[in-house]
């Protein structure tokens, strides 16, 4: 996570300090992610994590630093524009439309490419089973999959994950996890997961951060963490260690 901003195929962040309106929640928050490589964000509630997914996306106010994506500066661009250029956020509230489909959801986040319908329901079968049932009708795991299905039907290059695992029974867990694992095997899609259950997003990315009040505090490899118990929980606290049915 070390090559120099302004020539990375992926996402580099500079010196980012960011939060609403005057708040500053993100400071001074700086690092790389290369195409196709995966990062854990960690941290104890209210650190950040989302603040920062939202500052990558466009959705806060920044105050200092630069964001660049696969070396253009998207630092003043809209959401739509980071969209467009390949960067999606499946947020923590799911936000599918409920009105609709389960198709429908997918179609209107169809953009062409290497994913479409086919490849998502192959991918998450449960979805093709309910294809025709209304987004209030689905289970929170049936939700969550539909959430990570649209954002595909976008054929992003970088995908950010706002706490997917959150409310999900263990057998869901393992079925969204089982998901993330193969998108990692057969997509070159780089993916950033913010996850309180800090074991599962450390065993899911090579590379992890850790944020505390909005500063970077921790950055290194998955493993490393993992071996180091007593770190982790003094990063994210005995909670975070903790996953639930894991
Ligand atoms: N829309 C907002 N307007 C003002 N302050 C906000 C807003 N959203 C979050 N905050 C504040 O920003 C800080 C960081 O919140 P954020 O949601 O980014 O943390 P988090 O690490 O994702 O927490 P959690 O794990 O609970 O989701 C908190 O103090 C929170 O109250």
């Amino acid at each position: 996570m070390s090559e120099a901003g302004g020539t990375l195929q992926g996402l580099s962040l500079q010196g980012v300090k960011a939060g609403y309106g005057e708040t500053i929640v993100i400071d001074d928050v700086s690092f790389d992610l290369a195409k196709g490589a995966t990062l854990a964000i960690l941290g104890r509630n209210g650190v950040g994590k989302t603040t920062l997914l939202a500052t990558i996306m466009g959705l806060t106010t920044r105050h200092a630093g630069v964001i660049r994506f696969n070396g253009a500066d998207i630092s003043n661009e809209p959401v739509y524009r980071r969209c467009t250029a390949g960067i999606a956020l499946v947020p923590q509230e799911r936000e599918i439309f409920k009105s609709l489909t389960v198709e429908e959801n997918l179609i209107v986040a169809e953009r062409a490419g290497r994913w479409n319908l086919p490849r998502v329901y192959d991918f998450f079968p449960s979805l093709a089973a309910r294809r025709r049932n209304r987004g209030d009708q689905l289970s929170g795991g049936e939700q969550q999959m539909l959430a990570l299905g649209r954002a595909l039907m976008g054929n992003p290059s970088f995908l950010l994950m706002d706490e997917p695992m959150e409310g999900l029974a263990p057998v869901i867990v393992d079925a969204v996890l089982a998901g993330l694992d193969r998108l990692k095997r057969e997509d070159d899609m780089a993916m950033i997961l913010v996850e309180q259950h800090a074991r599962l997003a450390l065993e899911f990315a090579d590379n992890c951060i850790a944020l505390d009040r909005g500063r970077i505090v921790y950055t290194g490899a998955s493993r490393s963490l993992l071996d180091a118990p007593e770190r982790l929980a003094e990063l994210v606290g005995v909670a975070g260690v903790s996953a639930v049915g894991h």
